[in-house]
C-alpha cells in the first residue's frame, strides 16, 4: 500500500518571498504530489497575486497547483484545478468553469452519499475527513477510517484523507486505503521546519511495517 502527499499551503503567508523560498525547498524534495493554495478570507487581488507567484514554483518542479474554493480565479491564473467543499460553488459549476482537463476535488466529510454523488458527477478525487483533530480547521465533522476502506474497495477514483494527519498517524490511513494524505500543519508547523516535516512523512510512509 502506498500514498502520496497532497500539500496544502499554511494558514497565513505573511512574507510571500520567504514562503516561496520555503516552498521551493519543500518541492525540491520531490515528495509532494500536488499543492493546494488555500488562503481564506483574503481579497481576490491578493489571492491572484499569491497564486501567480507560486504557480511557477510548482510548475518548474512538475507539481500541479490547485486553488481552494475559487475555480474562476484558478482559470484566470492558470492553475491545474481546484478544490470545492459543500459550502462552496458546486462541483458541476466548477467543472463548467474549469473545463474537462482540470483536476477538481470535492470535500465529502464522512459521507458515502456525498462521495458517490461527486464520483458519479465526474470529480477527479473525493476528500474524506477530518480523521484527527486539526489545528488548522476546527468546524469539521470527524470521519471514520472505515470510509476509506469502503471507497478503496468500491471505486477507482482516488480518495484524499485530511484532518490532523501527522507522520505518526498517517500509516493508519494508508493501511485503510487512502491514496493521498492532505496536510497543512504537520509540514509547515513541524519543529524541524517544513523540509524536515515532509521528509518525516516520507520516512514514515516508506516504513514497510504496515
Ligand atoms: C483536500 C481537501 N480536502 C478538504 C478541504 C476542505 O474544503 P472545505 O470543506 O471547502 O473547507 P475550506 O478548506 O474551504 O475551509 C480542502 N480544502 N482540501
Ligand atoms: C482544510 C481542512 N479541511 C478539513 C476537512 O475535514 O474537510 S480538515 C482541514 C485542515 C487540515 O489541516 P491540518 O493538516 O493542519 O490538520
Ligand atoms: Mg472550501
Amino acid at each position: 500500500m502506498s500514498a502520496e502527499i497532497y500539500l496544502i499551503t499554511p494558514q497565513q503567508i505573511p512574507i510571500l518571498k520567504r514562503f516561496c523560498d520555503e516552498l521551493s525547498a519543500v518541492l525540491d524534495t520531490g515528495l509532494v504530489a500536488c499543492l493546494q493554495l488555500r488562503l481564506k478570507n483574503v481579497k481576490d487581488d491578493l489571492l491572484i497575486r499569491v497564486a501567480e507567484t507560486i504557480l511557477p514554483v510548482c510548475h518548474s518542479r512538475g507539481v500541479p497547483l490547485l486553488l481552494n474554493d475559487r475555480p474562476d480565479l484558478a482559470v484566470r491564473v492558470g492553475c491545474d484545478g481546484c478544490h470545492v467543499g459543500q459550502n462552496d460553488i458546486s462541483y458541476e459549476d466548477a467543472r463548467m468553469i474549469m473545463g474537462p482537463k482540470a483536476q477538481i476535488g470535492v470535500t465529502c466529510n464522512n459521507s458515502r452519499h456525498l462521495a458517490m454523488k461527486a464520483g458519479e458527477a465526474g470529480a477527479d478525487y473525493v476528500a474524506f475527513g477530518a480523521f484527527f483533530p486539526s489545528d488548522s480547521k476546527y468546524d469539521v465533522p470527524i470521519a471514520s477510517i472505515d470510509i476509506l476502506t469502503w471507497w478503496a474497495e468500491l471505486m477507482t477514483i482516488p480518495c484524499v484523507a485530511i484532518g490532523g494527519i501527522t507522520e505518526h498517524n498517517c500509516k493508519l490511513l494508508v493501511r485503510a486505503g487512502s491514496d493521498f494524505l492532505a496536510v497543512i500543519n504537520a509540514v509547515w508547523g513541524h519543529h524541524g521546519g517544513p523540509v524536515v516535516g515532509i521528509k518525516a512523512f516520507d520516512l514514515s510512509l516508506k516504513d514497510n511495517e504496515y
